[in-house]
């Protein structure tokens, strides 16, 4: 299990580059679930950060998306949210384009929102079969809407783990995040997800805040103590 910690700034990124967070994720919170920092951060924090942690980036929602081209090579990943795109018949072949024109290695994460419905974004269904279709070496789950509760108030934990067995069958990585706090974590190490991405949880406030340090290594020790009380608990039932 890996953590995911998404940052807006250099000196939030640099925050958790210390910190040795398994993945920073670039996103401007201000501009919604998937926001984009400007290209000039894209930059800044892929090159100095991609030889000792991964860097993945948040490109914004498909309608918006005009252009990769300011995407490092540096970069492990990329993730495009869906928002919009239900009704839209051309959502996959443009999907598709853009993630053609990304640079050499870096690679491409399907977006499900769990408040779809929210979001008006494709569903499960359509958007399993485009992670298939495009290659995507991970799936997320995030949500839409922040103020509309957290990624299980739109899912169950037996569906979220319903949906990772799916996912490792077809080779695919599965990340969860959706206004995730300390009081999720137990169902989230039921789950077992790849990746477990986070920013409200560790900020001062709300998401839109700073980037915290305590509550940074808490939630990443209350994690820890989760997943190894999760696996005792299997170890003792089998
Ligand atoms: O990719 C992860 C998201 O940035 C999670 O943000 P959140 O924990 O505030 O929902």
């Amino acid at each position: 299990m890996q953590l995911l910690v998404s940052v807006r700034s250099v000196a939030e990124a640099n925050l958790a580059g210390q910190l040795s967070v398994d993945l920073i994720d670039l996103k401007e919170p201000n501009s919604g679930s998937l926001g984009a920092t400007s290209p000039k951060v894209w930059q800044a924090v892929a090159c100095q950060w991609h030889q000792r942690t991964r860097v993945s980036l948040a490109l914004g929602e498909l309608p918006e998306v005009v252009s990769v081209a300011n995407v490092p090579a540096e970069a492990d990943s990329v993730k495009i949210g869906l928002a919009g795109c239900r009704r839209q018949p051309d959502w996959q072949s443009e999907l598709s384009t853009l993630f053609d024109q990304l640079p050499n290695g870096v690679q491409r994460v399907a977006v499900y929102y769990a408040d779809a419905h929210l979001a008006d974004s494709p569903s499960l269904e359509d958007v399993l079969d485009m992670a298939r279709q495009l290659e995507c070496q991970t799936f997320l789950v995030d949500t839409y809407d922040k103020s509309a509760g957290a990624v299980f108030d739109h899912m169950s934990p037996m569906q979220l783990k319903k949906l990772r067995d799916r996912l490792h069958a077809d080779g695919l990585h599965f990340a969860l995040a959706g206004s995730l706090r300390v009081k999720h974590l137990s169902s989230v190490a039921k789950i077992q997800p790849d990746i477990v991405a986070v920013r409200g949880a560790v900020c001062h406030r709300d998401r839109t805040g700073e980037i915290d340090a305590e509550l940074l290594q808490s939630f990443r020790e209350q994690l820890r103590l989760a997943w190894k009380l999760d696996r005792q608990e299997v170890l003792s039932r089998s």
